[in-house]
């Protein structure tokens, strides 16, 4: 079925303003999304894609500027109004109580009355109608990543909506979840919905979307049919210059180099009913290498993060070791101190403290291992240096800002993400442990952070990378290990890996099998 039918424009947008400040986010934006197409919102991070869709949900007021709806003028007060034009939003962030079960988290939302076993039906035909099946029954805590996101989807499919808006929706799915959700929208499409699609996965984008509007410092920069570019053109429209590909000089001399991270038999129980135990985990990482873990999203990465880092230390001091020196013990402050970074998934809150500037940041999480830098003679605090040093990483990483030292959560999510992985990478740290780098980053921006983290092994430091992307892993690490039901495969040398054995490893296949699997398909 082709997309826009009959042509006409279900939303317009025209002269859209949004500023914060001295800077202007969304500067005059007309965009327009016909029936039944997927429009894809392009830009790179802090272009002003989420300030624009804010603005259409009702949780952002315009400064100026003019929405059409089917052709007439709307003010969109508040997402209660903007879901009763039509207009759904399937966030980036869940917002599900885990204690609860799935119905019991859409009737939350749903606000209609209407008795729990009546909307459990409901949520339940719909899902399977639209081939996303789910349990209504389910507890949430017991859900994938995967699963959560399709209780959103289903929770604003069931306020029929004709425009839903999905802000990065696949950047937690495997990419089977992936293909599904594919499927499903087109399906939504073809019933002459229409998608606005926000992404920086630019195959994706070509793979599903009709037309894209590209935003560049909040300004649209161009409209393209993206079936008809490559993911450079697409990339070079949104940041102005070609990107840079992230080139692996090879590791040489790494199985005689030293082991400065190294996990011996890390086991730990579950803490809380949803967490998955680790079982028997031991991985070696010497100076000069990246090794990256793989695995579906809630297979234990979290929890092995937060063994490896210190957020939750363990019993036996020997299961993490330090340039040699058990670790196992200490928590985060003591192993940052011993010369290792950890940087974590949620960039709010864990990575980040919303409400406390840039700078504030950078020394809450660095007082103690620069002390001497950051904190003078009687605890007085040396605000210059603090401020001098979150400028170098700044300028560093190219984070893109509203003002000169703006609090955390005035950033965009991928320039949050680049601020804090470069205030580890600026310690020149020896053992740098990252879980998804990046995540929500841009294209040109994730490239540098590649190309950062190869650098710093090749300059001596050992590098431990997680992450659901296995084009990144692929791209980056020089072994790749599999994270499956909390334990840990033997990394594989890239010479050897493939994404078919990744694959068979990230479903649970065993080492073993799944090399017979290969052989003998
Ligand atoms: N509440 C706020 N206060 C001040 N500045 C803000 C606020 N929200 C966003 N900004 C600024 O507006 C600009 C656009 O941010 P926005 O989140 O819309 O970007 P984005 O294109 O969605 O980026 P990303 O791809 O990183 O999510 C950024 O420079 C950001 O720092």
């Amino acid at each position: 079925m082709s997309a826009n039918q009959d042509g006409a424009n279900l939303l317009e947008v025209r002269g859209l303003t949004k500023v914060f400040g001295t800077l202007t986010a969304c500067d005059h934006i007309d965009l327009d999304v016909a029936k039944g197409e997927i429009h894809a919102l392009l830009g790179e991070n802090g272009a002003g894609k989420s300030t624009l869709v804010k603005m259409l949900f009702g949780t952002l007021e315009p400064n100026s500027g003019e929405i059409l709806w089917n052709g007439q003028a709307v003010t969109i007060t508040d997402p209660g109004f903007a879901k009763k034009l039509g207009i759904g939003m399937v966030f980036q962030h869940f917002s599900l109580f885990e204690a609860l079960t799935a119905a019991e988290n859409i009737a939350l939302s749903l606000e209609d009355g209407s008795p729990i076993s009546a909307i459990a039906a409901k949520a339940r035909a719909l899902s399977y109608s639209y081939g996303l099946p789910l349990d209504p029954q389910s507890l949430v805590g017991d859900l994938s990543v995967g699963e959560r996101q399709r209780i959103e989807i289903i929770r604003c499919l069931l306020q029929t909506p004709q425009l839903i808006i999905l802000d990065e929706p696949t950047s937690v799915l495997t990419p089977q979840e992936a293909d599904k959700l594919f499927e499903t929208l087109e399906r939504l499409r073809s019933e002459g919905k229409s998608i606005l699609y926000i992404s920086h996965r630019l195959e994706e984008v070509k793979r599903i979307c009709d037309r894209a509007t590209v935003l560049r410092h909040g300004k649209v920069v161009g409209h393209c049919n993206p079936r008809a570019e490559t993911a450079a053109s697409l990339a070079r429209m949104m940041v102005g210059n070609d990107v840079q590909a992230v080139v692996r000089a090879p590791a040489e001399g790494i199985e005689t180099a030293q082991p400065l991270l190294e996990i011996r038999a890390l086991s730990r129980k579950p803490a809380t009913p949803f967490s998955i135990p680790l079982k028997n985990i031991n991985l070696t990482v010497r100076a000069g290498e990246v090794i990256g873990i793989a695995g579906v999203a809630g297979n234990g990465q979290g929890e092995f993060f937060e063994s490896v880092s210190g957020e939750v230390p363990q019993q036996d001091a020997a299961s993490v070791r330090i340039r040699g020196k058990d670790a196992g013990g200490l928590g985060i402050t003591g192993r940052r101190l011993m010369g290792a970074a950890f940087v974590p998934e949620e960039r709010l809150g864990h990575g980040a403290a919303p409400r406390m500037k840039l700078s504030e940041n950078l020394l809450l999480s660095r007082h103690a291992t620069d002390g001497k830098v950051f904190v003078g003679a009687g605890g007085m605090v040396k605000s210059d240096a603090i401020y001098a040093a979150s400028q170098r990483i700044i300028e560093a990483m190219d984070v893109r800002k509203s003002a000169p030292d703006p609090e955390a959560a005035a950033l965009s999510g991928g320039n949050l993400q680049k601020f804090i992985v470069g205030r580890e990478l600026d310690r020149r740290p020896d053992v740098m442990v990252v879980n998804q780098p990046t995540w929500g980053v841009d294209a040109g921006a994730a490239a540098h952070i590649r190309q950062t983290l190869i650098g710093l092994a090749r300059s001596g430091s050992a590098v431990l990378v997680i992450s659901q992307d296995l084009d990144e892993l692929f791209e980056i690490s020089d072994a790749i290990a599999v994270m499956h039901n909390g334990e840990l495969s033997k990394p594989l040398p890239i010479a050897e890996a493939t994404f078919e054995k990744i694959g068979l490893l990230m479903g649970g296949a065993e080492p073993g099998h799944a090399e017979h699997t290969l052989e003998t398909a």
